[in-house]
């Protein structure tokens, strides 16, 4: 399999860098996000609803692009999407208060083999959709990092981790990196300091019966896909195991341990660069310091221009695979399995976890619900009214709501398996008569309440302690059954008059 870098210039027009970086935010408003980064998969089933119909258009053409492109660049006769990612990357400053951080203080910057991250990425690119951009006295372009439609950012450079030297390529919108996933390419994007980074990222294999399929019903049915599991069966096997293990043993990720571990794995130049030695000595060097100590030890060499003429041809551009150990991700690094998303579920909480909007693993179903309505308020409060039209809105309110594990607010599929109801207030009046139906309305006529869509958001228990009904002061929500409402709550239910709430407090 052929290995090498590629990096090209222009692969996106000046129209589709703003037209994706639009798509990009949109999907992104309301997502969760993982410290300052977010992302989202554009092939999943649900992907077209959340990006528009244009934007996911433009991406499925440029995904084709893409693969053509590393077809020939690799000269392999066909590659199957193994997966792709949307990411924005915030500056730390930009990281908004709005509960919805299900991992404050994630690192996005880990170097990393992608074919580590999972096996069936054999081929990666990178296409960034805006600039890098330094504010020096004398660069030759001042830096717009507030630009609403392409900002610059500061950081953000995109590093392969050779031996001896990074070379490093500075993001450009429309610049296109391709490159082999494995050992032979150790990378990492460094950390964005100013302004915000879109980058999309896509994965190819040469295996199609490893091309990435969204839905886990078709995994299990299909023979492709049994083979795939098979695959990844045989990646747990003793032999390969032994090999991670041996991989982590020799190699560490972050610079600081990088550094420290220069004088066992390192190469020689680097084992005896004094500063190296130093970095070894002092474990209790503070991260900056261990970055300066590492690009001291090892200057970096940049990348500009079309092409990497800069990088001579090395062993592995010759066909011989340089099997240099390289890092693996270490334990804490979690890759790129996204929490919650993209469905805008909760994200499910791990045993011991506190943080996301505020709740812990022992937190029960109701409260994790009043949480998430309330970090949903807090997004929009932060990041301002939506700036989509009125029928995107519905289709987000719609998008936030379906997953939660409270009174089904859509019920009702059509065989296509899409919602019947255009909008959410429909959905909702297609609910209370649903409910009206099977036997009367729990809580009454529930839009007369307030009109306003935050109150749905709010899930069960919004509008419970309203005027008409404040002789009884409610004790349950939408659909909580006798049972739950006697047993598990320790309060009265009376379901004999409509409009107040059945199950109160005794
Ligand atoms: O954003 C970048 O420049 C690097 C991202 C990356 O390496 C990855 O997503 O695997
Ligand atoms: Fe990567």
């Amino acid at each position: 399999m052929a290995c090498g870098r590629v990096m090209r210039d222009h692969f996106l027009d000046e129209n589709e860098q703003t037209a994706l970086i639009t798509t990009v935010e949109r999907t992104m408003r309301g997502l969760f996000h993982q410290g300052a980064q977010t992302s989202f998969a554009p092939e999943a089933k649900s992907a077209a609803r959340h990006m528009g119909a244009a934007g996911h258009a433009l991406f499925a053409s440029v995904l084709q692009r893409v693969r053509r492109t590393l077809e020939s660049d690799f000269g392999v006769a066909r590659l199957y999407s193994a997966g792709s990612l949307l990411t924005r990357i915030w500056a730390d400053e930009r990281v908004p208060r709005d509960g919805m951080d299900v991992e404050p203080g994630h690192r996005y910057d880990n170097p990393h083999v992608d074919k580590a991250n999972r096996a069936s990425y054999d081929y990666s690119a990178l296409l960034y959709l805006n600039s890098h951009c330094h504010a020096d006295p004398g660069a030759p372009r001042a830096c717009d990092y507030d630009r609403p439609e392409r900002p610059d950012f500061d950081g953000g450079r995109f590093v392969w981790v050779d031996e001896g030297s990074d070379l490093v390529v500075e993001p450009r919108a429309g610049r296109l990196l391709t490159f082999s996933g494995g050992t032979e390419n150790l990378h990492h994007g460094s950390k964005v300091l100013n302004g915000t980074r879109y980058v999309l990222g896509f994965w190819f294999t040469c295996h199609a019966e490893l091309e990435y399929e969204d839905d886990e019903d078709c995994i299990a049915n299909s023979p492709n896909a049994r083979a795939a599991i098979a695959h990844r069966e045989a990646l747990r096997s003793p032999a390969h195991t032994a090999l991670g293990a041996e991989i982590d043993a020799s190699h560490n990720p972050r610079p600081a341990e990088r550094a420290a571990a220069g004088a066992r794995s390192g190469p020689a130049a680097a084992a005896t660069d004094p500063s190296t030695t130093a970095a070894a000595e002092a474990s209790e060097l503070t991260p900056d310091e261990a970055d300066e100590a590492d690009e001291a030890a090892r200057p970096p060499r940049y990348v500009d221009g079309l092409d990497l003429e800069a990088r001579p041809p090395s062993a592995a551009e010759d066909g011989a695979v340089d099997h240099r150990r390289l890092p693996r991700p270490s334990d804490a690094w979690r890759g790129y399995d996204l929490p919650g998303f993209p469905d805008g579920t909760p994200a499910p909480f791990e045993e011991g976890y506190e943080g996301g909007y505020g709740l812990d693993d022992q937190a029960t179903m109701e409260e994790a619900i009043e949480a998430y309505a309330a970090a949903l308020e807090r997004y929009d409060a932060v990041h301002g009214p939506p700036m989509e039209s009125a029928e995107d809105e519905a289709r987000l309110k719609r998008q936030r709501t379906a997953g939660m594990p409270f009174h089904p607010l859509y019920p009702e599929k059509s065989p296509g398996g899409e919602d019947v109801h255009s909008n959410a207030e429909d959905a909702w009046d297609a609910m209370v008569a649903h409910d009206a139906a099977r036997r009367a309305p729990a809580y009454g006529e529930r839009r007369s309440v307030n009109d306003a869509g935050e109150e749905r958001l709010g899930g069960g228990s919004a509008g419970r302690r309203r005027g008409g009904a404040a002789e009884r002061t409610d004790c349950g929500f939408p659909g909580i059954t006798e049972a739950q409402c006697v047993q598990e709550r320790g309060c009265r239910w009376d379901d004999s008059r409509v409009g107040v709430p059945w199950c109160f407090e005794a």
